[in-house]
């Protein structure tokens, strides 16, 4: 008997790639699960796996409490998070960057504001600079805060840059590179060992496909 896996999508950008991905694998994930659907669990008996559909921020919580065996999850929410959980692939998809950013030529002060989704990320890494800094955590629109004067940094998602030049911000640091991973629960990565492996394995092999392309 195969081993049943629930897995924790994410809502938004990265959902319909990490879709995407386990499409391309041999599991038969039907039409009906898509972007457009408005449901919150979906069973797939036939193929023994389960989805959660959470906010992306939430997937770790999930996944560390062992509701969800799996998830899937942006490097930048694992970062900010800290969860004990296992990272178990880097799935290559929804690539973008994590960034200082701010007004070109400004003057930052000895004890700047920074802006941030990311306080935990923000405050490790001024740290690491032997910056003192006071952190505003922000939910979003976070390039905003530099122009109203919320703020003198930003440390936020670069991907095309295009915010950010359409807010006359310029990318002053880059902090790190940042993709989505497959995490695991520690118990259920002990016990599901064999099927999630095999998971595992067939996604590394869409993934190695999708670059060869
Ligand atoms: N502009 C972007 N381009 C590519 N990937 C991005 C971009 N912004 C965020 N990401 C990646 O996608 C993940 C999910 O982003 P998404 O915008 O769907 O959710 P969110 O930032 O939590 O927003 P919300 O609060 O609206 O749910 C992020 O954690 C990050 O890894
Ligand atoms: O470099 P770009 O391609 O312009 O992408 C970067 C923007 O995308 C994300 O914002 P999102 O769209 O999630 O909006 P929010 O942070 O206001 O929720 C991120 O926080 C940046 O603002």
């Amino acid at each position: 008997m195969v081993d049943e896996l629930t897995i924790a999508m994410p809502k938004g950008r990265i959902f319909g790639e990490a879709l995407a991905l386990f499409r391309q694998t041999n599991l038969t994930i039907p039409e009906e699960f898509s972007e457009d659907s408005r449901k919150l669990t979906i069973s797939l008996p036939h193929i023994g796996l389960s989805f959660f559909l959470v906010k992306p921020i939430d997937v770790p919580t999930y996944v560390e409490y062992g509701v969800a065996d799996l998830g899937v999850v942006g490097k930048d929410v694992l970062l900010e998070e800290d969860r004990d959980v296992y990272e178990l692939l880097d799935l290559k998809i929804s690539p973008c960057r994590l960034s200082v950013a701010g007004k070109p030529d400004w003057l930052v002060p000895l004890y700047p504001r920074v802006a941030t989704k990311y306080p935990r990320i923000a405050k490790n890494y001024f740290k690491k600079q032997g910056q003192q800094v006071e952190v505003i955590r922000l939910s979003g629109s976070i390039e905003l805060a530099p122009i109203v004067g919320l703020a003198d940094r930003i440390v936020d998602i670069v991907s095309t840059g295009r915010t950010l030049e359409e807010n006359g911000l310029v990318e002053l640091e880059v902090i790190g590179s940042i993709t989505s991973r497959l995490i695991a629960n520690r118990a259920s990565y002990r016990m599901k060992a064999e099927r999630i492996t095999s998971l595992c394995d067939q996604l590394q092999q869409v993934i190695k496909e999708g670059a060869r392309v």
